[in-house]
């Protein structure tokens, strides 16, 4: 790293943002998913990587305000549509200006700071005088038409987040909508997590406490890249949020043979190694080439060997084929199914506005298939684990209900057995795991174990 690049990189949060390279960096990232319809993470990325001459605090700013606007995309949207009768035949550059300005607004900045530091040329901000009359006009809607504006979610989503969290459905949504904590998973083959927290504040990690539901878990607060850290690229820690820290405690993996199903980067994966003591035979197996690559790293990083990487057809006889070795043979499978993601809003805001009730029904097919498919790894006696980061009861227990009507050899085992009665009634009520960030701090979660008969 040059002089100069090193100069950019420390934070300095008492150096004045330059705004208007703030916000050209945001009009482009914003730009490119809403308009060009990239995911938030990777228009972010695209655009950060290419404005060399950001500091680190001028780039967090850009994400943080980006997504932030998409968080309140809806909200956002309705205040200016009733600031401003032309609003929506502005250019979309113009209507951009005004959404990022009109949504740091709404997250508490100072108008007159925020209008001062929005103008590009040409563009009226006078608009942003007259959001307090839209936000009233908002308020007295009736709920059911205001809930789904206030929340920032489509109509059918806004349906379905009340039938699963009923009058604490604006409270959910709003717990959706604030920022994720930064969340690690101790790597318990090196340590536990009161040593990992010495070692970090070694480093400079201005603050960490522990998660209260993960025993592996904390939550870290620092202006310091997480990647460059040497306890990160010494394999201490991986970034991963509690809830699913806690789903891949419900695997309870024993140093035998264990199927992690959809491995994807292996967040989980690694965590069940550690389970293993790095013992037995741990077949991580997805579709996906790319992230499949991403676990062999991290296992690498983590110091992880008892991980057997295999990439499987999606479908049809070949899928079979490739799974036939392992039929019956697993004390533990893990499905962790491709989701709607409802759970994660907090970390994929945009996430909501791709979804439709056409690919929900089609994520609903794909979990019965998998959980189907999967369950022919499981050998008597032997347990299945079915988990989404999804909050909806259509692909929670409507999923779980449909495999057990057909398949008597299964049964649930509650998992409080699995977790403790302490934790488990934390993390219930009822035999399944069902985790909220409104209830639980934690992204939404589902977790279902399952136990075939001997
Ligand atoms: C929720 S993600 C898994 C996250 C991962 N377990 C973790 O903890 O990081 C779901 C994964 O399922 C994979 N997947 C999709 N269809 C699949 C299939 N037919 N068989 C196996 N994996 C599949 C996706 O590629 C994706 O990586």
């Amino acid at each position: 790293m040059s002089r100069a690049q090193h100069e950019r990189a420390r934070p300095n949060p008492n150096r004045p943002l330059r705004e208007d390279l703030v916000l050209q960096a945001c009009l482009e990232a914003y730009g490119g998913v809403r308009r060009e319809g990239r995911l938030s993470d990777r228009a972010l990325e695209f655009v950060l990587r290419r404005k060399t001459l950001l500091y680190s605090t001028e780039r967090r700013a850009v994400a943080e305000r980006v997504y932030a606007l998409l968080r309140r995309q809806r909200t956002v949207d309705f205040l200016l549509e009733h600031s401003q009768h032309n609003f929506e035949t502005l250019d979309g550059t113009r209507q951009d200006v005004m959404r990022l300005a009109a949504s740091r607004i709404l997250h508490g900045e100072d108008p007159n700071y925020v209008s001062r530091t929005s103008g590009l040329s040409g563009t009226d901000l006078t608009v942003l005088d007259r959001l307090p009359d839209a936000a009233a006009e908002l308020d007295a809607l009736p709920d059911a038409k205001r809930f789904p504006i206030a929340a920032s979610l489509p109509d059918f989503l806004a349906e379905k987040f009340r039938a699963v969290f009923g009058k604490d459905a604006s409270r959910a949504a709003e717990a959706m909508n604030e920022r994720a904590p930064l969340n690690a998973r101790v790597n318990a083959l090196k340590g536990d997590r009161d040593v990992l927290q010495a070692r970090l504040a070694a480093e400079d990690v201005e603050s960490t406490k522990p998660t209260p539901l993960s025993p592996l878990g904390i939550t870290l607060e620092t202006r310091l890249n997480i990647f460059s850290l040497q306890n990160f690229k010494d394999g201490w820690l991986e970034i991963q949020d509690e809830g699913s820290q806690l789903l891949g405690m419900l695997v309870d993996a024993p140093p035998t043979r264990v199927v992690d199903a959809c491995a994807g980067a292996g967040g989980k994966t690694l965590q069940l190694a550690a389970q293993m003591k790095n013992r037995g035979d741990l077949h991580a197996l997805d579709v996906d080439e790319g992230r499949m690559e991403d676990l062999r790293k991290r296992a690498r990083r983590a110091g992880v060997h008892n991980v057997r990487t295999q990439i499987i057809p999606p479908e049809g006889p070949e899928a079979e084929a490739a799974l036939a070795p392992l039929k019956g043979q697993a004390d533990r499978v893990l499905v962790d199914a491709p989701c709607s993601g409802t759970g994660t809003f907090r970390r994929k805001p945009d996430a909501r506005y791709r979804l439709t009730p056409e690919s929900l029904e089609m994520h609903v097919a794909r979990q019965k298939a998998l959980l189907e498919r999967f369950s022919t790894l499981v050998k008597p006696g032997g347990r299945l684990i079915y988990g989404t980061c999804s909050v909806l009861r259509e692909e929670n227990e409507n999923v779980v209900e449909d495999f057990l009507s057909r398949h008597p050899e299964f049964t649930v085992r509650p998992v409080a057995e699995i977790l403790g009665a302490e934790l488990g009634k934390k993390v219930g009520p009822g035999p399944f795991m069902r985790l909220a960030p409104h209830l639980h701090g934690t992204d939404g979660f589902f977790g279902a174990v399952l136990v075939r008969a001997k």
